[in-house]
């Protein structure tokens, strides 16, 4: 029998779901997909082979990755009704709202809900995987009055959206570097997003639907959003001495700081430390973001007054500098995590259809019982002629 459970705001602490894609230990700074660490995957793996293993399960075969690659790729283009559409979308529009509404619009092409068959499932996982960059990247162009280019086959993954965005072949270690970002951004457990994508799924709607309910979750600045708002953070900051006294204004006015935080790290967040040495050797490589030493020294300023706390930089802290090196604009971060956590997305919507029953948690009632409903001629103290109650009584 259930016993009444203590409210935890937030559902803090409170298992939701019983899952096998991913593992996160928030005291010991600790990241696994399917029991591998993330150092290795980041290290070893690439975006198809992690995405792959997220969603199936296992690390593929050689033949199994390249038909798993080749699938996709063949499943990277638009459909011109969905180009049309999105020359309809207003330019100064968030990019995360053109993608939330691409993503919807594909379940208008692709609804039929076979969710029992996988063939249906790796045909879904495969045309999101494939359509979601080629999205962000024609939006890019077409509200700079540009048309959107065609994807290239001899370019993988990560290489080809981003010569789709800045339609110029990218340098080959900016490209490894930008697949590496996407492997890290892929999965987190059961995140804000991850958890709406779910909720959605047991619903047994098509997954474009949960994808785009996931997309608008992800886009929230508490969120995935909040790679967008350490840059323009950093740019209100302008410079190092800024630092400290733009941070005890935050902290008088009690508001968050952008790229800091989690409810499950109370370390700084393992895919941070990557991030910060993708951007360091993109340095190297390119030249210095002087943003970096603003962020260095808000790193270290908010561990001195918040580290007490376990408030450390999360994934989205270093991230948009990796971005901004790759050429991405600011807007795009977001989406750029949501090209990524697709993958994490799709891999729990087919767990939950294989032991779906629909998300329906209780509430506790607050407000009040039995009250009259005073008719709207009498809230100001008049009297109703109205025959409805009569009526109604009969
Ligand atoms: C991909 C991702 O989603 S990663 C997260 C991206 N989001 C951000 O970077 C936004 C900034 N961070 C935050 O808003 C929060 O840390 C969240 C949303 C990530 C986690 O929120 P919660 O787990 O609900 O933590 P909560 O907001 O209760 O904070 C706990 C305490 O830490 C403080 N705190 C948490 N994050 C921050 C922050 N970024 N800046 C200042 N204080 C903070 C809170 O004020 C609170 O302090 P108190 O106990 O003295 O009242
Ligand atoms: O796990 C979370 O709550 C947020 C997060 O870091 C992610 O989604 O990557």
């Amino acid at each position: 029998m259930m016993t009444a459970c203590e409210y935890r705001p937030g559902l803090d602490g409170v298992p939701a779901t019983q899952s096998s894609i991913s593992f996160v230990d928030g005291q010991n700074g600790i990241l696994e997909y399917r029991g591998i660490h993330i150092e290795e995957l980041a290290k070893h793996s690439t975006f198809l082979e992690t995405s792959y293993l997220l969603i199936w399960g296992v690390l593929p075969t050689r033949e199994e990755l390249a038909d798993f690659k080749h699938e996709v790729q063949t499943h990277r283009r638009l459909k011109y009704r969905i180009r049309d559409m999105m020359k309809c979308f207003p330019e100064s529009g968030h990019p995360m709202d053109a993608l939330q509404a691409c993503a919807a619009a594909l379940g208008l092409f692709y609804s039929r809900r076979a969710l029992e068959d996988p063939a249906y499932i790796r045909a879904a996982v495969v045309r999101l995987l494939a359509k979601i960059p080629t999205m962000v990247a024609a939006f890019q162009l077409m509200r700079k009055g540009n048309d959107p280019i065609q994807p290239r086959d001899d370019l993988d993954y990560a290489a080809n959206f981003l010569y789709m965005l800045t339609e110029q072949e990218p340098d080959p270690l900016a490209a490894q570097i930008f697949d590496v970002c996407l492997t890290l951004h892929a999965e987190h457990t059961i995140n804000a997003s991850t958890f709406s994508a779910m909720v959605t799924a047991s619903t047994l709607t098509d997954p474009y639907a949960v994808v785009a309910s996931a997309v608008g979750t992800l886009a929230g600045p508490l969120h995935g959003g909040a790679n967008e708002e350490v840059i323009l953070m950093l740019e209100e900051i302008g410079s190092v001495e800024n630092v400290q006294p733009y941070l005890e204004t935050c902290l008088e006015r009690k508001s968050k700081i952008m790229g800091f935080g989690h409810r499950v790290y109370k370390v700084k967040d393992p895919r941070a430390i990557i991030l910060q040495n993708l951007a360091e050797q993109l340095f190297e490589k390119f030249g210095r973001d002087h943003y970096y030493d603003i962020a260095i020294a808000m790193e270290k300023a908010v561990e001195e007054k918040l580290g007490h706390k376990g408030i450390y930089p999360n994934v989205d802290f270093y991230s948009g500098l990796v971005y901004r090196k790759l050429g991405i604009p600011t807007d795009l971060f977001t989406p750029v995590f949501a090209i990524a956590r697709v993958a994490g997305w799709l891999a729990h919507w087919k767990e939950q259809l294989e032991a779906n029953r629909i998300f329906r948690p209780t509430q506790i009632y607050t407000g009040d019982h039995n009250k009259p409903y005073i008719p709207i001629d009498e809230r100001n103290g008049f009297v109703s002629d109205s025959l409805l109650p009569e009526l109604v009584a009969k």
